[in-house]
């Protein structure tokens, strides 16, 4: 008789506890695109591949109507929110999802799941598209960079809970701050995979990122 198949528990963990400082219209995961919070769509996305939903939210705020998590109080910043997260649970896999990226195809939630287990980290990203320049001061053209190499990083972002613990909580003794969960993993050396991810998992960060939101909604919720 073969053994049973292991299956790690997974947890995905939804920092949302920004205050949409760019965007200006409040904290952001709760703007609604289409009818429905960022955060709703991305706990939506999410809620049928894992045990468990966690969602950092900001100071006195409690989840929107419907959302079905259990809530936690953010941090100062993204990483601390996360952190947060972090300590709050003990599933094994970890996925960390910005509530600013609603639309999160379930191909690219189970290929990052499946990785962050046989590698350890995984993340979303996309090759770069455009011409990258690294401008001289004043904003002039400066040094023209090779794109051959260069993948834009994008959430959800998949761990074993342990190593993401603990790299997260070295860069808090060190005083390092970084953009992203992979990175903190990938200062420590360890190997972050890379998971094709989808061009409709643009984060919602300017205004016209919403209206963008809106357009993507309207056929996103008819299922194309
Ligand atoms: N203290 C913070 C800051 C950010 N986030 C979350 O991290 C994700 C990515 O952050 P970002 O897009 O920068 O959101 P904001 O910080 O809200 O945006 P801004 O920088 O424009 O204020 C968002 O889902 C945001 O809610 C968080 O949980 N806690
Ligand atoms: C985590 C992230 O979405 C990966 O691209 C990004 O780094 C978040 O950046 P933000 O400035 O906190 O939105």
């Amino acid at each position: 008789m073969t053994e049973p198949h292991f299956r790690p528990r997974t947890a995905a963990l939804i920092p949302a506890a920004g205050s949409g400082t760019r965007l200006g219209r409040g904290p952001k995961a709760f703007v609604e695109v289409g009818g429905l919070s960022l955060l709703a769509r991305s706990v939506a996305c999410l809620s049928p591949y894992v045990d468990e939903v966690l969602v950092a939210l900001p100071a006195g705020m409690a989840l929107p109507d419907g959302v079905q998590a259990q809530p936690i109080s953010g941090g100062d910043t993204r990483q601390a929110s996360v952190l947060a997260l972090l300590r709050a649970t003990n599933a094994d896999v970890v996925l960390i999802h910005d509530a600013a990226r609603p639309f999160l195809p379930a191909r690219v939630i189970r290929e990052v799941a499946a990785a962050a287990w046989e590698v350890g980290a995984a993340t979303a990203a996309l090759p770069v598209a455009d011409t990258l320049v690294q401008a001289k001061e004043g904003n002039d053209w400066g040094t023209l960079t090779p794109r051959e190499s260069l993948w834009a990083v994008q959430t959800p972002q998949g761990f074993r809970r342990a190593a993401l613990l603990a790299a997260h909580e070295a860069a808090q003794r060190e005083g390092h701050a970084a953009t992203d969960d992979a990175g903190l993993i990938a200062r420590l050396g360890q190997r972050v995979a890379l998971i094709p991810g989808d061009a409709r998992l643009f984060k919602v960060t300017t205004p016209g990122d919403l209206a963008l939101a809106e357009a993507v909604a309207a056929v996103w919720d008819k299922g194309v």
